[in-house]
């Protein structure tokens, strides 16, 4: 197993906001999160990734065997872990090649552009139009999107947490993006990924259901699709 949560606790001042989360997530899987508005899917993506005020007050992180509940970010990073924020990533005054090469997988930086340029393809931007392009306001939610994914290609964590990945990606590319996810899956990635898309849960080897900061359901994809589907219209909010 490469990631297991267990029984997470998590409050934003005096508001529970994980309330006991269980959760693993396999070598070389492909994991969605699923669930209302409010459930605390994000909340549960910024805990695991170790992000400045989602410090658990209970529970256990444990990543590759270690216990990681109280490493800092940069550490669990540095161990394989990487989080794609809901909100793209901006960094002003940084051309998307820069941008890319940053996080960049060791293993490729004797020829970098050319695996900057698989990864643009993969995510279906042009290299020509998009390597010298700024890492800015002037991209689309949805372009930035694809950068945001195309780092993750370049960077080939162990685990990637990616947050709505889909969000701002028009109907038509989504198979563009499964393909992305496929591809990350044979080069060895496991991914946990968050949707509100179904056809996207519905591509995961196994979907789990968040609701009220809690894990009720995991399994396979299209059975806990329509569970959350039959079952969950009553307690879409708190
Ligand atoms: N800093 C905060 N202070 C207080 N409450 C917060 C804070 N951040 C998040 N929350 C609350 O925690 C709950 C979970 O939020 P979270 O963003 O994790 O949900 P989500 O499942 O990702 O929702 P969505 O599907 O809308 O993105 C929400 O009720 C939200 O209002």
């Amino acid at each position: 197993m490469l990631l297991k949560v267990e029984e997470l606790y998590l409050k934003k001042g005096n508001r529970q906001i994980l309330n006991g989360v269980n959760l693993e997530v396999n070598e070389n899987e492909i994991h969605a999160i699923i669930g209302p508005n409010g459930a605390g899917k994000s909340s549960l993506a910024y805990t695991l990734m170790g992000v400045s005020g989602y410090e658990p007050y209970k529970g256990k992180i444990v990543f590759k065997n270690v216990d990681i509940t109280n490493k800092p970010i940069y550490e669990r990073a540095r161990m394989g872990l990487t989080l794609a924020w809901q909100e793209p990533a901006r960094f002003e005054g940084i051309t998307v090649k820069k941008y890319l090469k940053i996080g960049m997988n060791k293993k490729y930086l004797n020829n970098p552009e050319d695996k900057i340029r698989e990864a643009l393809d993969l995510v279906g931007l042009k290299c020509n139009k998009y390597m010298e392009r700024f890492v800015d306001d002037s991209l689309s939610g949805g372009e930035r999107k694809r950068i945001e994914l195309a780092s993750i290609i370049c960077m080939e964590p162990d685990l990637a947490i990616l947050d709505e990945p889909d969000s701002g990606i028009d109907m038509v590319s989504i198979d563009e993006i499964l393909n992305v996810f496929e591809y990350l899956k044979e080069q060895g990635c496991s991914l946990l990924v968050i949707t509100h898309r179904e056809e996207m849960a519905k591509n995961a080897d196994r979907t789990s259901l968040i609701c009220n900061g809690e894990v009720i359901l995991t399994g396979d994809p299209k059975k806990v699709s329509e569970f959350y589907r039959r079952r969950c219209g009553k307690c879409k909010f708190r």
